[in-house]
C-alpha cells in the first residue's frame, strides 16, 4: 500500500448556512441550518472533502469516527463502514425517533451512522480521485451520461423570516399565482423543465389548484407534489384522482408503507418516496406490497455513493424507478450527487436539489445549471475546491449561535410567527 494514501488527519467543521423561509407541513425553515464539512487529509498531502447533516446527533457520531480513521487507507471504504459500526455504537442519537420532525423518514441508529459515514466516504473518494488523477465517477465504475438532469424544487414560502436572517429576492409564494411565478423564474434562470411542489402546507384543494396552474403554465412537463405524508389514504386518493392527468408522480402522500400501499392500490398515479423507504430494512415489505413505484435515494441516508449504487441495483431488479431526494445541501453534496447519478443506468427521473435556495456555499466556484442540467466533472476527485475563508465565516456563525439553529427545528421556526404552533399530527388532512 502506497503510504501516501493513508489518512493523516480528519477535520470536522460544523457550519450554519442561510436558509430561506420555506414552508412544509411541519412548519418553516429556520434562518440558518446546520451542515457538517468533513475533510480527509492524506499523508501524501491531498485533502478530500465531504458534507453531511450537521445537527448535534450527527456531530456526536462523526467525532469518534474521525479519530479512528487516522492511519487507514482512503481506498478502504468497506473498512470504513466496519469501523463505523464499532466506534459509532451508542449515543443519545441512537433511538428510534423520527428525524427532523419526520421529514427524513425513520431515524434508526443505523441510518444516523450511515448519514455520518456518507460524508467520510465522499471525502475519501475525493481524496482518492485527486491522488490518482481520476474523477469520482471513474472510481464508481465510470459515467454513463455526461450531464445529470435536476428538477425545480418549488416551495410555498414567505418573503422573509419573522425574526431576521438573510433576505433574498424571491418574495412570497402562498397561492397558485406565486407558485407559478416561482416556477417561471426557475425555468428562466436554471432551465429546469420538471417541477416539484412541496405540499402539505395548505388544504389539499389549494395545492391541487397550484398544480393545475403549473400544468397550465407548463403543459406536458413533469409535475410532482410532495406533502411529506400529511394526508390520509382517502385524501391521497382524492388528490390523485384530481391530478392524475398531470402528475408524473405523487410523493409520500400518506405516511408509512401500509398507508402508501393502500393509496397505491387505489390509483394509477405512481407513488414516490423519500420517507417510507430510507433504509434497506424497509425495502422488502414496501416492494412486496407494491407500496412505492419510485425510490428517491439520498446518498446521505443510504451511506454514500457506493451504497446508492447498490440501491440502484435493487431497484433495477424489482422494476422500481429511481431518482434522488435532496435536503438543504451545499455544492460538495451536489457534486457527489452528480457523480453518482452519472454512473447509474436506471436513473429514471430528474433529481431533486435544494441548491438554488442555498445562496451560501463553501466551494470556490458554484455549480451552474444549464437547461436544468449539471455537466459531470472529469476533473480529479469531485471537481470542486473548498473555500476556506467562507468555511471559516460559516463556522464562526455556528460557534456564535446560542444553540437555537444548531438543530433543525421547523416547528420552532413557525412559532416565531404563530406562537401556538405545534407539529401537526398526521394525517393532517
Ligand atoms: O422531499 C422531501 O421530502 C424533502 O426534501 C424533505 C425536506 O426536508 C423538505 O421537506 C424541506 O426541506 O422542507
Ligand atoms: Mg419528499
Amino acid at each position: 500500500m502506497d503510504t501516501a494514501l493513508l489518512i493523516e488527519e480528519v477535520r470536522l467543521t460544523p457550519i450554519l448556512i442561510a436558509d430561506p423561509p420555506l414552508l412544509n407541513t411541519q412548519g418553516v425553515h429556520q434562518p440558518y441550518t446546520p451542515r457538517l464539512v468533513v475533510e480527509v487529509v492524506t499523508r501524501g498531502g491531498v485533502t478530500g472533502i465531504g458534507e453531511t447533516y450537521g445537527d448535534g446527533k450527527y456531530l456526536e457520531l462523526a467525532e469518534p469516527l474521525a479519530a479512528a480513521v487516522a492511519g487507514r487507507p482512503v481506498s478502504d471504504l468497506n473498512g470504513l463502514f466496519a469501523l463505523a459500526d464499532e466506534v459509532c455504537a451508542d449515543s443519545r442519537a441512537a433511538d428510534e425517533r423520527v428525524d427532523a420532525g419526520g421529514l427524513r423518514g425513520v431515524q434508526t441508529a443505523d441510518k444516523l451512522r450511515l448519514s455520518v459515514v456518507s460524508g467520510f466516504e465522499v471525502a475519501c473518494l475525493d481524496a482518492l480521485g485527486k491522488s490518482l488523477g481520476l474523477p469520482v465517477h471513474a472510481l464508481l465504475g465510470g459515467k454513463v451520461r455526461d450531464t445529470v438532469e435536476y428538477s425545480a424544487y418549488l416551495f410555498y414560502r414567505w418573503a422573509e423570516h419573522p425574526d431576521g436572517g438573510e433576505r433574498d429576492d424571491w418574495g412570497a409564494a402562498v397561492d397558485p399565482a406565486g407558485v407559478v411565478a416561482q416556477a417561471r423564474r426557475f425555468a428562466r434562470e436554471y432551465g429546469f423543465s420538471a417541477f416539484k411542489l412541496k405540499g402539505g402546507v395548505f388544504p389539499p384543494d389549494e395545492e391541487i389548484a397550484a398544480v393545475r396552474a403549473l400544468a397550465e403554465a407548463f403543459p406536458d412537463q413533469p409535475l410532482r407534489l410532495d406533502p411529506n405524508g400529511a394526508w390520509s389514504v382517502e385524501t391521497s386518493l382524492y388528490v390523485a384522482e384530481q391530478l392524475k392527468d398531470v402528475l408524473e408522480y405523487l410523493e409520500d402522500p400518506a405516511s408509512g408503507t401500509e398507508l402508501m400501499a393502500a393509496v397505491a392500490a387505489g390509483t394509477d398515479v405512481p407513488l414516490a418516496t423519500n420517507m417510507c423507504v430510507t433504509t434497506l430494512a424497509e425495502v422488502p415489505e414496501a416492494f412486496a406490497r407494491d407500496a412505492v413505484q419510485v425510490i428517491l435515494s439520498d446518498h446521505h441516508y443510504w451511506g454514500g455513493l457506493h451504497r446508492t449504487r447498490e440501491l440502484a441495483g435493487i431497484c433495477r431488479t424489482f422494476g422500481v424507478g429511481l431518482s434522488m431526494h435532496s435536503n438543504t445541501h451545499l455544492g460538495i453534496s451536489l457534486a457527489a450527487m452528480t457523480h453518482v447519478a452519472a454512473t447509474v443506468p436506471n436513473l429514471d427521473y430528474a433529481c431533486d436539489s435544494h441548491y438554488p435556495w442555498q445562496t451560501e456555499d463553501v466551494i470556490t466556484t458554484r455549480h451552474v445549471f444549464e437547461d436544468g442540467r449539471l455537466t459531470v466533472s472529469d476533473a480529479p476527485g469531485l471537481g470542486v475546491e473548498l473555500d476556506r475563508e467562507r468555511l471559516a465565516v460559516l463556522h464562526r456563525r455556528w460557534l456564535d449561535d446560542d444553540g437555537t439553529m444548531r438543530e433543525r427545528d421547523d416547528a420552532a421556526a413557525m412559532r416565531k410567527a404563530e406562537p401556538q404552533w405545534r407539529t401537526p399530527s398526521i394525517p393532517r388532512w
